[in-house]
């Protein structure tokens, strides 16, 4: 039987993207193979401990405790299990009780097989780029860039004016269908200058993004 390693399953409401405000479940898998400065959920990778391991039939029965149709999977990163990873999507979809299954993952994982294995309309990615504050840039596949569709977001965590000008190269450079989005570091990039970079710069398809959650809970609390 496949059994994944978990930090936590909660509800809450989406803090981000194109969902945020929707009453949402997340579903938080433990493990990352990347290591970006700025993470703010090191709870979720070693030294840091799994706090447990499921079945994929009870993380789908404990999501399915909620009455939320949004899911989040996330992580740690998500989709560091191939095709267990893979079988966990395919198992929540199939319980027909969601309109929106989106997973984050951190751009450094191929999706090029889950693309391909998955067609559920309600499956969207929600790809991180890590930029050169991350520390993590090479690390980023960006041919996954060119495969994302309409329905998937493209997310820039910008920590610092050079993160902006990376970011802005970066969709020159790979055109993609994703609809991108600019989410300011927390504690390095004050909302108001990245709006004002956007803005000197005509970047006019690109969405701003807001962490709500670090808005209406403790930056630092877990599980909301
Ligand atoms: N409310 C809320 N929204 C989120 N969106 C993405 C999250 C994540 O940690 O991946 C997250 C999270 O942890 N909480
Ligand atoms: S990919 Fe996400 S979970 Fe992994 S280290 Fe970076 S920010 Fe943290
Ligand atoms: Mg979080």
């Amino acid at each position: 039987m496949i059994r994944l390693p978990m930090v936590e399953i909660f509800e809450t409401v989406e803090g981000e993207g194109t969902r945020a405000g929707f009453p949402t479940v997340f579903v938080r898998l433990f493990g990352c193979n990347l290591r970006c400065t700025w993470c703010d959920t090191k709870y979720s990778y070693p030294p840091a401990e799994a706090e447990f391991t499921m079945t994929i039939d009870d993380i789908v029965a404990e999501a399915g405790r909620y009455r939320s149709r949004h899911v989040c999977l996330t992580g740690g990163e998500p989709l560091l299990y191939g095709d267990k990873s893979a079988a966990l999507i395919e198992a929540l979809v199939a319980t027909g009780r969601y309109d929106d299954l989106h997973i984050e993952t951190n751009g450094a994982i191929d999706l090029t097989p889950f693309l391909e294995r998955i067609e559920s309309p309600i499956v969207r990615y929600i790809m991180d780029y890590k930029l050169p504050d991350s520390g993590e840039e090479e690390r980023m596949v960006t041919a996954n860039l060119a495969k994302l569709r309409p329905q998937d977001e493209l997310k820039f965590v910008i920590g610092s004016e050079r993160d902006f000008h990376a970011a802005k190269a970066l969709l020159e450079a790979y055109p993609t269908r994703a609809l991108p989005l600019f989410s300011p570091v927390w504690e390095t990039m004050p909302p108001a200058k990245l709006v004002g970079l956007m803005l000197e710069h005509g970047l006019s398809g690109v969405k701003l993004n807001m962490q709500m959650h670090k808005i209406i809970w403790d930056p630092a609390a877990r599980g909301v």
